[in-house]
């Protein structure tokens, strides 16, 4: 069963715990965090001040998903804050093997993203380091923009790799997903579906996650 990861970007800001607490209560499994810094991306979001201040919200893992410049400087403190997975783009990290190693020396599970431009073929030398690949199906920075459908591709050719290797990662997609997007980013061998506003924006949480679980 593929996994549904909430993305608080699109929650209430003045009501974070709460709405943290509505996900998981909803059948959530992982609480999608996007960490954005004005550079990497040009918007500005939560640092790990956020993150420690929703950890005693929920017992699921906090997906943390860094979209920052030089994201080595702050691996410790999002690890500290409570971070369960941390996930650095392939662009922000030249010494992409390094920061990868340094994710996990902290005890915590690392994750590669892929921007829409990035192929699939950057992570080859790191997949078999990683808990997770991200592939983004938006260009980062915003939360409900539309699915770029030319990503699947890339999403298959990321499970090939992994299957092949006889790697148990897992593949996590990213932007614009929701009921009808979701049923092509399974077939295509996603596991686990972020989400913010296909979850944020519905009334009814619990129905907008089983509807992108599929079940
Ligand atoms: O990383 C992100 C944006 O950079 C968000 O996780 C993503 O956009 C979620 O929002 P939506 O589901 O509304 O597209
Ligand atoms: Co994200």
């Amino acid at each position: 069963m593929v996994k549904v990861a909430p993305s608080i970007l699109s929650a209430n800001f003045a009501a974070l715990a709460d709405d943290v607490a509505a996900a998981e209560k909803a059948g959530a499994d992982y609480i999608h965090v996007d960490v954005m810094d004005g550079h990497f991306v040009p918007n500005i979001t939560f640092g790990p001040l956020a993150v420690k201040a929703i950890r005693p919200a929920t017992s699921l893992p906090l997906d943390v998903h860094l979209m920052i410049s030089n994201p080595d400087q702050y691996i410790q403190e999002f690890a500290h804050a409570g971070a369960d997975i941390i996930s650095v783009h392939v662009e922000a990290c030249p010494h992409l093997h390094r920061t990868i190693s340094y994710i996990k020396e902290h005890g915590v599970k690392a994750g590669v993203v892929l921007n829409p431009a990035t192929p699939a073929e950057s992570i080859r030398h790191v997949i078999e380091e990683v808990d997770l690949v991200l592939v983004m199906t938006v260009n980062p920075g915003f939360g409900g923009q539309a699915f770029i459908p030319g990503m699947l591709q890339k999403i298959s050719q990321i499970r090939k790799m992994a299957d092949d290797l006889g790697l148990d990662v897992e593949i996590e997609v990213d932007g614009g997903v929701n009921a009808e997007t979701a049923v092509l980013c399974r077939e295509a061998g996603a596991n686990v579906l972020v989400a913010g506003s296909a979850v944020y924006g519905k009334n009814d949480l619990k129905d907008a996650i089983s509807s992108i679980r599929g079940v």
